[in-house]
């Protein structure tokens, strides 16, 4: 599923209006009935009536539903049914409250504002700014449901009656929205906030940075939000993805190809994504012949004395992913103590006899390097004197694809890295946003504040595979793309989580997935398992790292 900016958004409408012929007002017309029909949606499973409604009464005239349920298989009869989608099916019919901005957003709810109107529901038109101004598809729309005769008030004019409403269809500013909501933009949707009645989101909430996610003050809280053709980057990220409720995209004939021949970088990742975009084998299928020679060795330097944990959770993490063998280099004097902790984990004393490292043992990684399919450097190292020197001979000096996480991560921000004899093989960060911050040089809150836009740029510009973790882990290619991830919880949110990604990634690595696959795949399998975890304790918040390795 692509995600666009709505910038991308724009170039895909007029591409399917100007290239395809497709008329504007026909891409409107499918907008407005998915939103009716998401509408019609909830109104069912709120009134209890979730199940397909029966359409007209040829269905049940024909006498052939309901075969099974005991009564044997009947012959085929004649059947007519109904535009189901477009059914009450039985729910109440309500009073819902259209609000319509002057642009194209508020077309889409004219436009929707009919199909309600036909499915039984009343409708009742509140233009933001007189009707006169509105024009284009949207200036048809109005003039179509005045001669249906829908009931219609401007804002401003006449009196708005929230507490009379059961639903609030949302259709005030989309993708052309600049800024906050000025003016009765910004009333309506106060009050229609407070109002507590259900709302439902043309495309995006009205007062959403559709490519950042920023809420600006006020912004909808939706139910729902009918995101039109593809997904927006806005709705992906924090806060707005807060903001949006349950999102639905629904395809209003705007071909998938021109986003993928437009080159729409970002997707979100789904197994769908992985298998056709990443070409990851999802099913994981081991070659009968396998040995643990033949899924890859990762060597691991990690852990220290206040920190062991760190490195032991990543070990068995890698592990659990499917590789053959896994090597942990750690400080000589930890060795003792965790001998037995995992034993399927061979260990190897690298770092100094105080639990610490120490730039020396570089040259024991490097040795240890040898041969390995991938190595993973960072949970639970600490930092020790001139720890640049030692990051920058691993980054030089190992033929293999590396894993940098955690104090690694802030090592390689104090560093000129850019400086550094450029690598043959791939590297993959995995910051939380603060690693992300101090890798930046910037604010946590200026990462926070577009994800994946920040995630492609470093990521292009410092030719690394980038996993800018957190609620919705943007994944992003040296090549330009990026891919959001929506598995997991915020249970997840506890020491440990993190090591255990960067294991699952080596792991993969090292069974000969390449940095963009194994990151990807990775961070979509940490958070299957961090949800099949939470489901076998009794809340999520219970979750602890050691439970996602379990659930692998
Ligand atoms: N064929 C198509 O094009 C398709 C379009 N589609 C739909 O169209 C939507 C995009 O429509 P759009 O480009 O017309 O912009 P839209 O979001 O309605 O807002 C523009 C209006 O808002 C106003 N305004 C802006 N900022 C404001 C603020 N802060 N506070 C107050 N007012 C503000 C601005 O007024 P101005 O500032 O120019 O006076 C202008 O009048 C998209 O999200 C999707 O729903 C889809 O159905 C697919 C087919
Ligand atoms: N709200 C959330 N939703 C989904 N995943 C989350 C959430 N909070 C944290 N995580 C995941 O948990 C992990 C935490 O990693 P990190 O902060 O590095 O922890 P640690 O350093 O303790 O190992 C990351 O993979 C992150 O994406
Ligand atoms: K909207």
């Amino acid at each position: 599923m692509y995600v666009v900016t709505a910038e991308e958004m724009r170039r895909l409408d007029r591409e399917t209006i100007e290239r395809l012929g497709i008329p504007a007002v026909a891409l409107m017309e499918n907008a407005g009935r998915a939103i009716a029909e998401e509408i019609i949606k909830l109104c069912r499973s709120r009134s209890g009536s979730a199940g397909s409604p029966r359409g007209d009464a040829g269905t049940e005239a024909a006498g052939t539903a309901g075969a099974g349920g005991g009564e044997g298989i009947k012959p085929p009869g004649f059947t007519v049914s109904g535009d189901n989608a477009l059914a009450l099916g039985g729910a109440d019919a309500g009073h819902w409250l259209v609000l319509a901005g002057k642009g194209n957003n508020g077309g889409d709810g004219l436009a929707a504002a009919r199909y309600l109107r036909e499915a039984g529901i009343a409708v009742t038109l509140v233009y933001a700014a007189a009707p006169e101004s509105l024009a284009g598809e949207a200036a048809l729309q109005r003039d179509a449901a005045a001669a249906l005769g829908l009931p219609a008030v401007v804002y401003g004019r006449d009196r708005v009656d929230f507490a009379a409403c059961s639903g609030i269809v949302d259709a005030l500013l989309g993708t052309g929205s600049a800024g906050a909501p000025r003016g009765a933009y910004a009333e309506l949707i106060a009050a229609a906030n407070s109002s507590g009645k259900p709302i439902v989101s043309a495309d995006i909430p009205s007062g959403l940075d559709a490519d950042t996610g920023q809420a600006h003050e006020p912004c909808i809280h939706a139910a729902v939000t009918v995101c039109l053709a593809f997904l927006k980057r806005g709705l992906l990220q924090y806060p707005g993805a807060g903001n949006a409720g349950q999102v639905v995209v629904r395809s209003i004939g705007i071909p998938a190809a021109l986003a993928r021949e437009g080159g729409v970088p970002v997707s979100l990742l789904t197994p769908e994504v992985l298998r056709t975009r990443l070409q990851v084998d999802v099913s994981r299928r081991r070659s009968p012949e396998g040995h643990k020679g033949t899924y890859g060795h990762v060597l691991l330097a990690a852990g220290s004395l206040s920190m062991s944990g760190a490195g032991l959770l990543a070990a068995r993490a890698a592990l659990r992913a499917g590789c053959g063998l896994v090597t942990w280099a750690l400080p000589a004097m930890l060795l003792p103590h965790v001998i037995g902790a995992a034993p399927e984990l061979m260990l190897a004393a690298a770092g100094g006899e105080n639990g610490t490292w120490s730039a020396g043992t570089a040259a024991e990684v490097l040795r240890l390097s040898t041969g390995r399919d991938v190595t993973a450097v960072g949970p639970g190292l600490g930092r020790f004197a001139d720890d640049q020197e030692w990051l920058r001979a691993l980054w030089e000096g190992i033929a293999a694809p590396m894993v940098i996480d955690a104090d690694a991560l802030n090592i390689l921000a104090d560093s000129d890295y850019s400086s550094w004899t450029s690598r043959c093989h791939p590297v993959i960060l995995t910051p939380h946003p603060g690693e992300m911050a101090r890798l930046a040089g910037i604010s946590t809150a200026e990462v926070q504040r577009d994800r994946i836009g920040l995630a492609l740029a470093y990521a292009r510009e410092h030719g690394v595979t980038l996993v800018l973790k957190g609620a919705h882990t943007v994944v992003a290619t040296p090549e330009g793309e990026a891919y959001v991830n929506i598995t997991g919880h915020p249970g997840m949110g506890t020491g440990g989580a993190g090591d255990v990604l960067t294991g699952i990634i080596a792991g993969l690595l090292a069974q000969g997935l390449n940095a963009a696959q194994a990151a990807a795949f990775g961070v979509y399998l940490h958070g299957l398992a961090g949800e099949r975890a939470a489901r076998q304790r009794h809340d999520p918040s219970a979750l602890i790292a050691g439970d996602i390795i379990e659930a692998l």
